[in-house]
């Protein structure tokens, strides 16, 4: 079977996506959100009771940046401890009763292609920047969200480029679709990234507060006191402007301002250390603590609906 306890290729990954969804038809539907520039397919899960129907929805998504390899590894392990604990999980068995999970597991699949065959530490799309041998785009700056003005770059060589214009890249474009035609149901919106041991919410584009900025700030901390309960392990909770560094384009700022209340960005383990490279031993614990701090995210979430 699936190993969760490892790094998969991304055709492992989308070969685990179609067989996960085939075996649980009455927890998960797959459906396709778009193509990446290279031509590969994004292709969304639906996680939830009686998959038809249209409930409150949490939309999470991981693999933004091609390095950030755990991040792929939690989405692979929400999946499989939704279906896996739907029926004995009290918790899990009613968030998948009254809520759908639309999971991405992974956003930028060319990128993490690249990092598989040619380099680790690629973090941008792979498109083509027309007057530059440079490739790529950040996806994570790249949103219509303060677009380029702080934190962001306009050389493409640069790692934090911006792009040509807000959802250039046909990656954002698809992902912000997606969101803008369900955005009635999308109730929340995580984003995965790696490292730093941080959730972050709105605004990371401009240090004013986010309008809801006290619940959002309440509900971060419950989050990972929620995380902190396994292991032990301390995360920092805060807008993002303040508590990293002001950029703009991000997805969560975008998702907030478009409407989406519960908006976060995951900054998963470590703190340094290894960094990008996390050993593989850390992705049990990573994603056993991280669950609990997205179980609590959408507890609020039905709570207050
Ligand atoms: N809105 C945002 N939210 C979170 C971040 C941090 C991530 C961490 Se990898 C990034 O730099 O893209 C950056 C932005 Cl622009
Ligand atoms: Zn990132
Ligand atoms: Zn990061
Ligand atoms: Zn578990």
């Amino acid at each position: 079977g699936h190993d969760y306890t490892k790094y998969n290729s991304w055709a492992t990954i989308n070969d685990w996506a179609i067989s996960i969804s085939s075996a649980n038809p009455d927890l998960i539907s797959r459906q396709s959100i778009g193509n990446t520039y290279e031509g590969r397919t994004m292709h969304l899960l639906k996680i939830g009771k009686n998959t038809g129907s249209n409930k409150p929805a949490v939309f999470m998504d991981c693999g933004f940046h091609a390095r950030e390899w755990i991040t792929h590894a939690f989405c692979q392990w929400f999946v499989n401890e939704a279906v896996s604990t739907y029926g004995s999980d009290p918790d899990m068995t009613n968030l998948l009763d009254r809520m759908d999970f639309f999971v991405l597991p992974v956003f930028n699949i060319d990128g993490y292609e690249y990092t598989w065959n040619r380099d680790r530490m690629w973090r941008k799309t792979r498109s083509k920047n027309s007057g530059s041998s440079c490739i790529g785009t950040d996806p994570n700056r790249n949103f219509n969200a303060g677009w380029c003005t702080v934190g962001a770059s306009s050389n493409p060589c640069s790692d934090t480029y911006c792009g040509s214009s807000p959802e250039s890249e046909i990656e954002s474009k698809n992902l912000a679709n997606f969101i803008r035609t369900n955005k009635s149901v999308i109730k929340a919106y995580l984003t995965v990234h790696s490292y730093s041991q941080l959730l972050l919410f709105p605004y990371s584009y401009k240090y004013d507060l986010a309008a809801h900025h006290s619940e959002l700030m309440s509900v971060s901390q419950g989050a990972i006191a929620a995380l902190r309960s396994l292991y032990g392990t301390k995360y920092t909770s805060g807008p993002g402007a303040a508590t990293i560094y002001p950029a703009a384009g991000g997805s969560d700022d975008w998702a907030y301002d478009l409407g989406v209340k519960y908006s976060y960005t995951f900054e998963l383990r470590d703190e340094g250390r290894y960094g990008f490279l996390l050993p593989e031993s850390q992705i049990k614990p990573t994603c056993e603590e991280t669950m609990l701090a997205v179980k609590y995210i959408a507890n609020h979430v039905l709570n207050n609906l």
